[in-house]
């Protein structure tokens, strides 16, 4: 059977190249994700497709302003690799809808491409009159109903890809984008970009005091990161804290208010411990060969790193205590002994490690043996019974601490309560002809948990 016109898609039709440069699944009308200049993220709707200059124009709607951009075909493509189809885009069909050049792919019902078939054959066997023409020419029909049922059906295709195309680019965007906190971090992201921190360092004067309050932030830990939680703290100084709270407007606009806090010494979180005992315990270790008495805090809500701040950094499940303010004081205090000064004095040092929990008071260093607080007549606190042990040297003194922190965790394991619940008190003990001469208390304080509850609840906020 020869037909006048042949088939819209026939497998025995030889196609025809796709056109170049090869634009995929780009059509006006679909939202695509697109990156702007400043990395965010979004999706954008296609209006204009330039294929002799492979771009793309898209818009958006921001802050009720409708903006749009140009993006290159490559871009577009390389952000929405969903509408990069493998496939070759739909081979024409003699009677393909024309190609529109500048805007898109809208064809109109009357106007088509008509291309004079050529001799070839079907899959029946039957010869079609197919050929090719020099050159398409325009002319106007009258569509069959087979072909309006086909157009149809074409139609609804489209539109269901359409919608697909939609729902993968939305799936495609940076998770970020998903993230409700986004729109604050990226504001706090901003707010640091033009934070002029030379000007916020000289906030106050900074003072000597009998005590000193220092602060140090830590990083979002791994979950945290994952959660994608708010990194609400800005260290733009060496004594100066930020802290960044989202905030809405009547019209329901976000913006921050952020509020500064000055500090004897504020640390960021990529200060190391080192850091933070050459600020804060370090100037103090002096003064117990000075017949002194220094306490040294660690204070802050569960979770804040108290314990890594004060026993050490955790390799794994394991902490090196080697690395905490109690192991670098035992270390200073050893170099300050065999110093000439101090030398005569003929001190001896002692440790001890006690843990106050649930009112009570526990030997570290004595199978957890139960201590009395009492009062001497000097009016002085003493814990009565504390084992003290002699200490010639930094090993020595981590040993009491790796024996402390086993008996402190072992303890709290048999009755199943939190570490963060019990404040643990190490003391490095001068003692000259059996005599205090000077003391040094490290006290990690037991963690707020009320603290850790604000936490969540700011993040559901
Ligand atoms: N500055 C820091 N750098 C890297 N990791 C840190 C830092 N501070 C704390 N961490 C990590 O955070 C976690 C909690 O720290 P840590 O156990 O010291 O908190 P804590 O305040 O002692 O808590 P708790 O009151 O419950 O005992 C640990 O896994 C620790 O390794």
């Amino acid at each position: 059977m020869a037909s006048q016109f042949c088939l819209p898609v026939s497998p025995r039709l030889s196609p025809l190249k796709p056109l170049k440069p090869h634009f995929g699944d780009i059509q006006v009308g679909i939202y695509v994700a697109i990156q702007r200049s400043d990395k965010r993220m979004h999706l954008a709707v296609v209006t204009e497709i330039n294929r002799e200059n492979s771009w793309v124009t898209v818009e958006w709607v921001e802050k009720a302003v409708k903006k749009g951009k140009k993006i290159d075909l490559e871009t577009i493509l390389l952000l929405n690799p969903s509408l990069d189809s493998a496939e070759d885009p739909m081979p024409l069909s003699p009677l393909a809808p024309a190609p529109s050049s500048a805007i898109g792919d809208q064809s109109t019902a009357t106007k088509r491409v008509v291309m004079i078939p050529q001799k070839n054959k079907t899959a029946s066997g039957d010869s079609l009159d197919v050929r090719v023409p020099s050159k398409p020419c325009l002319m106007k029909q009258k569509k069959s109903p087979c072909l309006q049922e086909i157009e149809k059906v074409q139609k609804q295709r489209e539109k269901r890809r359409r919608l697909q195309q939609e729902i993968r680019a939305r799936r495609a965007l940076d998770v970020n984008t998903r993230n409700l906190n986004y729109e604050i971090m990226h504001m706090i992201e901003e707010y640091r970009r033009h934070l002029d921190s030379s000007k916020i360092s000289v906030l106050e004067p900074r003072q000597e005091h009998r005590i000193c309050v220092c602060v140090r932030k830590r990083p979002l830990n791994q979950r945290e990161t994952t959660l994608k939680d708010l990194d609400i703290i800005t260290v733009p100084s060496d004594n100066v804290v930020m802290v960044h709270e989202s905030k809405q407007k009547v019209d329901l606009t976000r913006y921050l208010e952020n509020q500064t806090f000055c500090f004897d010494h504020a640390f960021d979180d990529k200060a190391s411990n080192e850091l933070v005992y050459q600020f804060t315990a370090q100037p103090l270790v002096e003064s117990i060969f000075r017949k002194g008495m220094a306490t040294c805090f660690a204070y802050g809500q569960t979770g804040s790193g108290k314990t890594y701040t004060m026993g050490g950094d955790f390799a794994g499940r394991a902490q090196d205590h080697s690395k905490g303010i109690y192991a670098l004081v035992a270390q200073d205090v050893f170099l300050l002994l065999r110093n000439s000064i101090y030398e005569k004095l003929d001190l001896k040092v002692y440790g001890t490690f006690f843990e106050i929990y649930g009112g009570k008071v526990y030997d570290l260093l004595n199978w957890k043996k139960k201590l009395q607080v009492l009062e001497d007549g000097n009016q002085q606190i003493q814990v009565v019974g504390l084992q003290e042990q002699e200490v010639c040297c930094v090993e020595e003194v981590l040993n009491l601490v790796e024996i402390g922190n086993s008996c402190r965790t072992s303890r709290q394991t048999s009755v199943n309560a939190h570490s963060s619940r019990s404040h643990a008190v190490f003391q490095i003990i001068l003692k000259s002809g059996g005599k205090l001469h000077g003391k040094f208390s490290l006290v990690d304080l037991a963690g707020n948990e009320r603290g850790a509850d604000t936490t969540k609840a700011s993040r559901k906020r």
